[in-house]
C-alpha cells in the first residue's frame, strides 16, 4: 500500500486536524464538521494528483486552450455515519463522482472492552473499472474499513482503490496496509500512535461520529 501522512509536511491540513482534537474547540457540531469537510477538500486534491490525466482542447471566449483533465469515473464510498462530512469535502471537488453508502457500526456486546462491525445498509453502483475512493475520518482498529471493502466485492472491480481517512492509529494502518491490494493508496491527514482498550486512537480526538452529529444511545 501506497501511504500518504500528509501530516509529515506542513501546511494549513494541520491547523484543520488541531482544530478537531482540541477539547476547547471541538464541541458545537458546526466547525467540527466544516473541518472534517475542508480537510476531506484538501485530501482530495491531494488525491487528485495521481489521477489519469488527458489533453482536452477548451474553448475560451477568446481562443482555443489545450488541458490536462482527468478522466477517472470516481465512487465516492462513505461509511455512516461518521463518514458524512468527509464525503461532502470529496463530493465539492469531485462534481460528477457517483456515491455509495455503506453503514458499518461498532456494536458492543456484554464486555464494553470487545465489539464486532455490523454492515447493515449498502447502496453503491457498479464499480468494474472505476476509481473507488473509501472514505471514513478515523482509522482504528480498520475493521470497518476492511468490513466495507468485503461487503462492495460483489459490485464489481475497481480499476484503482484510495482510501481517505483524517486520523488513524499505527496498528489499524498496518492491519489495512496487511489486507487491501499492494496498489491500494491511502491518503491520511495523520498517524497515532496508540489504541486504547476500547479502540479508540490516542490521542485522536474522541468519538467522531458523536462530534458531528451527537452522542448516540448505545444499544
Ligand atoms: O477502524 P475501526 O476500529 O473499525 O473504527 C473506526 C470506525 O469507528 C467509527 O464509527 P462508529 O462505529 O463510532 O460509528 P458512528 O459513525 O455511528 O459514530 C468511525 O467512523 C469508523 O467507521
Ligand atoms: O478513536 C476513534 C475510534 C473509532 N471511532 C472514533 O470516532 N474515534
Ligand atoms: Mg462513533
Amino acid at each position: 500500500m501506497y501511504i500518504h501522512n500528509l501530516s509529515k509536511e506542513n501546511s494549513i491540513l494541520n491547523s484543520f486536524i488541531s482544530e478537531i482534537r482540541d477539547v476547547t474547540k471541538q464541541k458545537g457540531g458546526m466547525r467540527f464538521r466544516r473541518n472534517i469537510e475542508r480537510i476531506g477538500e484538501v485530501l482530495g486534491y491531494e488525491l487528485s494528483k495521481t489521477l489519469n490525466f488527458q489533453t482536452k482542447t477548451i474553448t475560451t471566449p477568446l481562443g482555443l486552450c489545450e488541458m490536462d483533465v482527468y478522466n477517472n469515473e470516481v465512487v465516492l464510498c462513505s461509511i455512516l455515519r461518521a463518514g458524512i462530512p468527509l464525503h461532502n469535502g470529496l463530493l465539492n471537488y469531485f462534481d460528477t463522482a457517483e456515491n455509495a453508502f455503506i453503514s458499518a457500526y461498532r456494536h458492543h456486546k456484554e464486555n464494553p472492552e470487545s465489539f464486532e462491525i455490523i454492515v447493515e445498509y449498502l447502496a453503491c453502483p457498479d464499480l468494474n473499472n472505476k476509481t473507488l475512493i473509501l472514505a471514513d475520518p478515523m482509522l482504528a482498529t480498520g475493521q470497518s474499513m476492511i468490513a466495507t471493502f468485503e461487503a462492495l466485492q460483489s459490485f464489481g472491480t475497481p480499476e484503482s482503490l484510495h482510501l481517505i481517512s483524517v486520523i488513524g492509529s499505527q496498528e489499524g494502518v498496518d492491519f489495512v496496509a496487511s489486507k487491501f491490494p499492494e496498489s491500494t493508496h491511502l491518503w491520511i491527514g495523520a498517524i497515532d500512535k496508540t489504541l486504547n482498550a476500547k479502540g479508540y486512537i490516542v490521542p485522536g480526538l474522541g468519538d467522531a461520529g458523536d462530534l458531528s452529529f451527537g452522542e448516540k444511545l448505545q444499544k
